[in-house]
């Protein structure tokens, strides 16, 4: 047996649940990793290649996340071994049987990930009632469809390019993933005058100098094709999309794309982190000290999550985006402003910045974690 508590450390995580139903070949893991502000919020991500690792990480990244948020709301998250691309039967069964059996872990509240979406939440709903990022014909607010993260996205950047020495308007921009993340981040930079030069998915990387329409790129994939589809530009491996020159460079997908031995590729100055953990601390270094500005995952991508934490206290819908920019705004100046003055690295600014906050609700409880 794996040996948990390698992952300890003075925030967490509280509990680590592994399920396992041979039946159904249901293999999933729950890490819940503090909840002193409140019960924790984090998506259910499927794919074939998680680990307790990889969930212990993202549970660590919501703790921030919700923290430098201020969320009433602790960090967890959950992963489902499997193809996100099963017979949708398949997928319904055993999303079924994974929220029954975390019927009982009540300090997670469900969300969606990669590889989950809002008809896994409704199915979740039925099962066991405690899931946000629902559908609207259900209550919720469908914070993919609106692209409640890719808001925030355009916001951050706005913000951070007050620390670069370009602007927006013809800035080109490569997003890494192609999904509810990818799709929106470049939908709302495009539409304030960015050009969108590359594009990835899973099958593989899409560039055109001149832009590419991220209309045409978005009915592609609602039709079950690829960004490699898109009829004009220069077709690529999916491992390329890190090549392309571009000014700003957002992943989009999964975890450490960006790592010391290819960090030395990306040919951008701004690096906004829409996927979680897309980067290992050695390669966010190595663009510190190569003048790359890089915003932490938690402080970037917090749009889901500000969304998700609403609809659970009953928020209306039209509330939400003002939410998200106005609290990336505010992080985002705090966090780029304060690694400036401190010559730090702005993830350590913001590691800070949250952790601070996580410290501070924890010492009004009588026991820390639960
Ligand atoms: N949804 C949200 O609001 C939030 C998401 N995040 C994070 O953002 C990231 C993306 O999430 P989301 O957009 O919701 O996920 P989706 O499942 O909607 O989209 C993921 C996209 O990534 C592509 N992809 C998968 N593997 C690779 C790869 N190796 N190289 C290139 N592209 C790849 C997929 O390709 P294909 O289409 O071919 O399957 C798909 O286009 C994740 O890290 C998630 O945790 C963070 C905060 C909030
Ligand atoms: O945004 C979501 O889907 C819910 C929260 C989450 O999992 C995240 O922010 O990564």
């Amino acid at each position: 047996m794996e040996n948990v508590f390698k992952f300890a450390d003075e925030l967490g995580p509280l509990k680590v649940i592994h399920v396992y139903e041979p039946s159904i070949d249901l293999k999933g893991i729950l890490v819940i990793d503090n909840v002193a502000t409140g019960p924790s919020i984090g998506g259910v991500r499927l794919a074939p290649d998680v680990s307790t690792k990889e969930c212990f990480r993202l549970a660590r990244a919501m703790t921030l996340k919700n923290a430098a948020a201020e969320l009433p709301h602790g960090g967890g998250k959950a992963v489902l071994f499997g193809d996100p691309k099963m017979p949708k039967s398949d997928k319904e069964r055993l999303i079924r049987a994974f929220a029954c059996s975390l019927r009982e872990a009540e300090q997670y509240i469900f969300a969606p990930d990669m590889g989950t979406d809002e008809e896994s939440m409704a199915w979740v709903k039925d099962e066991i009632g405690r899931v946000v990022g629902l559908p609207r014909e259900l209550g919720g607010i469908p914070l993919d469809e609106i692209g409640a993260t890719g808001w925030g996205i355009s916001h951050v950047v706005d913000v951070a390019l007050r620390f670069c020495d370009f602007e927006l308007a013809g800035a080109r921009i490569v997003v890494q993933g192609f999904g509810a993340v990818g799709y929106h981040a470049a939908r709302f930079l495009t539409d304030k005058g960015a050009v969108l030069v590359g594009a990835a998915d899973s099958h593989g990387t899409i560039h055109r100098p001149g832009g590419l329409n991220v209309e045409t790129l978005s009915t592609l994939k609602q039709q079950g094709k690829s960004v490699v589809d898109y009829p004009e530009g220069e077709r690529l491996e999916r491992e390329s999309i890190i090549d392309i020159p571009c000014d700003i460079w957002i992943p989009a997908a999964r975890p450490d794309v960006i790592r010391e031995d290819n960090v030395q590729r990306l040919k951008t100055k701004l690096v906004i982190e829409g996927a979680n953990i897309p980067a290992t601390l050695e390669a966010e270094k190595y663009l510190h000290a190569h003048g790359v500005l890089c915003v932490p995952d938690f402080i970037a991508n917090a749009g889901g999550v500000i969304c998700a934490a609403m609809e659970y206290q009953g928020a209306n819908e039209s509330l939400v985006f003002q939410a998200i920019e106005e609290k990336l705004r505010r992080n985002t100046e705090a966090v780029l402003k304060e690694a400036k003055n401190q010559q730090k690295l702005p993830r350590e600014a913001a590691v800070d910045l949250a952790s601070r906050r996580v410290r501070k609700t924890m010492g009004l409880r009588r026991w820390s974690l639960f």
